[in-house]
């Protein structure tokens, strides 16, 4: 059974930002997750925002399937059309979701973007562009923090270029509830997000859980409480590998459960052109550099062509662990090396 959890709280609304970055440099060495409250997003635009996504998804699947993501970024993914994990389940993820980005950057990684006919959803675009605004601004502060808890400017991750045309994306998502085969399945598979950071909203519903250490036999997975308000903020691998693994992009995995289930998750993934290597801070001659410099770019691009293959299955797509780039295989048997002991001040 999986063990309850309590993660760290982060007040936004907190006068002092070094406290807060402190905490948040404990959060994210720790869990690599924790809830952000008081983050300035009226509650009854958030519910608003489930509103529509309830609408969206309640559309006869044709209408859904006109906006169907052919290339598996931008636009309708239906139920079971994607592994998160393809090592972990031969069949899809039990979810459908819709991918959506207002992001401009100055040219195209991905697809351009699937909006639902107005006269079928009216308001519904007004009211994603404005939540990807919202989460955009709340997601720009805690990069700033997450600067400051790393010793730093809290304008680096903008000095560096990586905030210069940030690429960020909606994923509305719709676990069903009550299927018949939603014993031998997961909502979404283990998986780490690919980017700088995550910004979850869930509705209540539980099902979502981490895995703190994910080389630890059997694994330990826990529950991640629902907090009313809050939203639950995940580092992503671009920033693990920024920080040589001491801010942690942590594997988590939502369970099929008997209640249908709707979130809507915010992935801040940086600009594309930025190169993503470790910090100078977090390497030294005992502790070097557990990845190689890359793009971010070419680190996201990769990570989805293998992850969200059309057929769910990497061998699919002509790609396999081993000839995917080293930036993206899993860790070497045995894990990664023992971190060194950090003293956080
Ligand atoms: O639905 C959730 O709670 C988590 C979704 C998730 O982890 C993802 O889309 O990356
Ligand atoms: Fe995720």
């Amino acid at each position: 059974m999986a063990a309850d959890l309590k993660l760290p709280l982060i007040d936004l609304a907190s006068p002092d930002r070094a406290a807060t970055a402190k905490s948040i440099r404990q959060a994210c060495a720790d869990h690599g997750f924790f809830y952000v409250v008081n983050h300035g997003i009226e509650e009854s635009f958030l519910q608003q925002v489930f509103h529509e996504s309830r609408k969206f998804f309640a559309l006869p699947q044709d209408e859904k399937m006109k906006l169907e993501s052919k290339t598996d970024n931008r636009g309708y993914s239906p139920l079971l059309s994607h592994t998160l994990d393809s090592s972990s389940q031969v069949t899809g993820d039990l979810h459908e979701g819709i991918f959506l980005t207002c992001a401009k950057v100055r040219y195209s990684y991905f697809n351009a973007n699937q909006w639902p006919e107005e006269e079928l959803l009216p308001c519904w675009r007004t009211t994603m562009e404005s939540y990807y605004e919202k989460m955009l601004a709340v997601g720009k502060n805690l990069i700033s923090l997450m600067a400051l808890a790393l010793g730093l400017d809290d304008l680096f991750f903008e000095k560096i270029g990586a905030m210069h045309e940030t690429l960020a994306y909606i994923r509305l998502l719709h676990y069903p509830g009550k299927t018949l085969d939603a014993s031998s399945r997961l909502g979404a598979s283990p998986h780490s997000d690919f980017g700088m950071a995550t910004l979850l909203l869930t509705d209540g519903v539980p099902g979502l859980q981490i895995c703190r250490d994910k080389d630890r036999h059997p694994q330990l997975w826990e529950d991640v409480p629902h907090v009313a308000g809050a939203l639950i903020f995940n580092v992503g691998d671009l920033l693990e590998r920024w920080t040589n693994c001491l801010f942690r992009s942590t594997m988590h995995r939502v369970l099929a459960t008997e209640q249908e289930r709707y979130s809507i998750a915010f992935f801040i993934n940086g600009d594309p052109d930025c190169m993503v290597e470790c910090l100078e801070s977090c390497c030294s001659k005992e502790n070097p550099p557990r990845f190689p410099a890359i793009r971010g770019a070419d680190y996201l691009q990769e990570h989805i062509t293998a992850i969200y293959s059309r057929g769910n299955s990497i061998g699919d797509t002509g790609i396999s662990w081993g000839n995917l780039p080293p930036s993206l295989r899993p860790p070497q048997e045995g894990g990664y090396p023992p971190l060194p002991f950090i003293d956080w001040g």
